[in-house]
């Protein structure tokens, strides 16, 4: 399987996408360009909102309106004036460290994590936002929080610290938001990149993104065998979610950090926003109860 190009956006980093089954339309960040975009396919149009600050993931609130996280904390966004009130800053006190990878859980709260921005301390953590504005701290010590996905049965908290390579599984409970009982389920082989953002499909298997992989693959968490490939013309593969009417169109990432002159000529498109039609349906994109 191989995925077109859908948007030529040029992201410097684009990632956090994120799907709106009200509006139909389709959001993501980039994060060095500091602007929040919206692309609406019936009309094959972008609107780009400027954050003026850098912004690690996007989504939607129920009431109408944007949540972002961005190196200084939760913010709404409103994307007709490009306003941005503050919810919280949970790291006040360190400011090397930014938000990256965001998603809402099935319960509407909104999880994101921070990362060293030079990717070098495990110095980020996994937050939650609630509903009610109050914010936990669920793990510590990681190194570039990216990937969150949850099971169809709501049991299960899928993440990715990007550079154990691993996805981990976690017992998940949907009234409070706890989460127990971490183990391995997937580990990306060596020469692959390293795994970044994930979404999962209605069979309950993980889409995950190789940065550095060129591809986004499929995978059983119950057996951590890999079961389908998609390969995208773009090095730096960094997200994807499930879009279009039916949730059948797989929505990719990519960023043309890190690229050298030669590999940005091989890729023209890297940076842009690629899609697939994979054969299976994918869950929704959770928007923020608060
Ligand atoms: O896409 C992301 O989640 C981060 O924002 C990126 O910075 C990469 O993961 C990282 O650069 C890999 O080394
Ligand atoms: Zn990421």
């Amino acid at each position: 399987m191989k995925a077109t190009l859908r948007i030529d956006a040029k992201s410097l980093l684009g990632e956090g996408p994120c799907w709106d089954g009200k509006s139909q339309r389709f959001y993501w960040v980039d994060i060095l360009g500091k602007t929040v975009h919206c692309f609406q396919p019936e009309t094959e149009t972008t609107e780009v909102t400027e954050v003026g600050d850098l912004v690690g993931a996007v989504v939607v609130r129920e009431q109408g309106g944007l949540l972002v996280a961005t190196q200084t904390g939760f913010y709404t966004l409103d994307e007709a004036t490009g306003e941005a009130e503050l919810i919280s800053n949970p790291e006040p006190e360190l400011a090397d460290n930014r938000f990256n990878d965001g998603k809402c859980d099935p319960a509407g709260r909104f999880w994101a994590g921070t990362m060293d921005i030079d990717e070098q301390k495990p110095s980020g953590s996994l937050y939650v936002l609630h509903p009610d504005r109050t914010v936990e701290q669920k793990l510590s010590d990681i190194t570039i929080s990216n990937g969150l996905a949850w099971s169809s049965d709501r049991k299960t908290m899928y993440y990715i610290d990007s550079p154990t390579k691993q996805v981990v599984a976690f017992d998940y409970e949907l009234a409070t938001g706890e989460i127990t009982n971490k183990r391995v389920v997937v580990t990306i082989p060596e020469g692959e990149g390293i795994p970044d953002g994930m979404t999962i499909d209605q069979d309950d298997m993980l889409w995950v993104a190789q940065w550095g992989g060129y591809k986004v693959s499929r995978w059983n968490p119950r057996t951590g065998e890999r079961i389908g490939e998609v390969a995208v013309p773009a090095k730096q593969v960094t997200s994807c979610c499930f879009g279009g009417e039916q949730l059948d169109e797989l929505f990719i990432t990519t960023a043309r950090r890190g690229l050298s002159e030669e590999e940005l000529q091989r890729f023209p498109h890297s940076g842009g926003v690629f899609h697939i039609k994979p054969g299976v349906k994918g869950t929704p994109s959770y928007s923020f109860k608060g």
